[in-house]
């Protein structure tokens, strides 16, 4: 289910998040990518980093799951997408500096949606997102094959990743993000999955990318932000959907 977008937390400075928030407007109407370094600064980057590497050796990731079935053997399954998960809502007491990554990131979608070029990002009412999706690659080749984040308009329309890798050097270490923005033509995004990095991009067909072969652990944070209107409807299509393959089950 979408959880609501945290209120401005105290700790965080309000002309920081007003900065932050015009670069996103500007570079997501104008790219439909944004991309931004430094975010959160050596200290606290290195505390959320820290709570990851916590939760990695404490066990806590699963393999990522494929949506469709063909994938089930776990060979053909990493080929596509080698990436293994975990789950927050940003308030587990384990890990505050998530939680204080995710306020912030929260205040920048939240302002980045009311600001000027017609009063939203982009057309869209962001109002709710999931939950923090923590993936790592655990370097052994592993990649995830080009795809689209919301190819069928199930309500989620920014993607928000924050890197945590320290060091990487996309030469030796590949794991490189690269993005195919529908309108640039023929060129591309390469985005290096830098230490304390954050980037936004449009969720839909906008943005088919892929993760290149990463032979180094590498660690991200994503966030999918929800399109209030986008997200009503496809709730309600999920539910006439259940409801005919109940009525056609009895
Ligand atoms: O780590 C990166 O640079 C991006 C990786 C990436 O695209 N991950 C990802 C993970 C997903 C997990 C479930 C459903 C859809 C998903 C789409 N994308
Ligand atoms: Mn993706």
């Amino acid at each position: 289910g979408a959880l609501p977008i945290s209120p401005l937390s105290k700790q965080i400075d309000d002309r920081v998040i007003d900065h932050y928030s015009r670069v996103v407007v500007k570079d997501m109407n104008k790219w439909g990518v944004c991309a931004m370094n430094d975010f959160l600064g050596p200290e606290k980057g290195s505390l959320v980093l820290d709570e990851v590497l916590n939760m990695y050796s404490a066990g806590l990731f699963r393999d990522g799951q494929l949506v469709s079935q063909r994938g089930g053997a776990g060979d053909l399954r990493r080929a596509i997408r080698g990436d293994q998960i975990t789950w927050l809502d940003g308030k587990e007491k384990e890990c505050p500096n998530i939680g204080l990554l995710i306020s912030q990131v929260d205040a920048i979608i939240l302002r980045a949606n009311k600001m000027l070029s017609n009063g939203k990002m982009g057309q869209y009412t962001i109002n709710g997102r999931t939950k923090a999706m923590v993936a790592c690659y655990p370097g052994n080749g592993s990649r995830y094959v080009k795809h689209v984040d919301n190819p069928n308009h199930d309500g989620r329309c920014v993607t928000a990743i924050y890197y945590l890798n320290r060091d990487w050097n996309v030469e030796q270490d590949g794991g490189l993000l690269r993005i195919f923005p529908e309108g640039w033509k023929d060129s591309v995004a390469n985005i290096e999955p830098i230490f304390d990095r954050i980037l936004f991009f449009w969720s839909d067909r906008r943005n088919p990318h892929e993760v290149q072969p990463a032979y180094r652990t590498r660690y991200a944070i994503t966030l999918w932000y929800f399109d209030a209107d986008e997200r009503n409807m496809a709730c309600q299509r999920y539910q006439q959907e259940r409801k005919l393959s109940q009525s056609k089950n009895t």
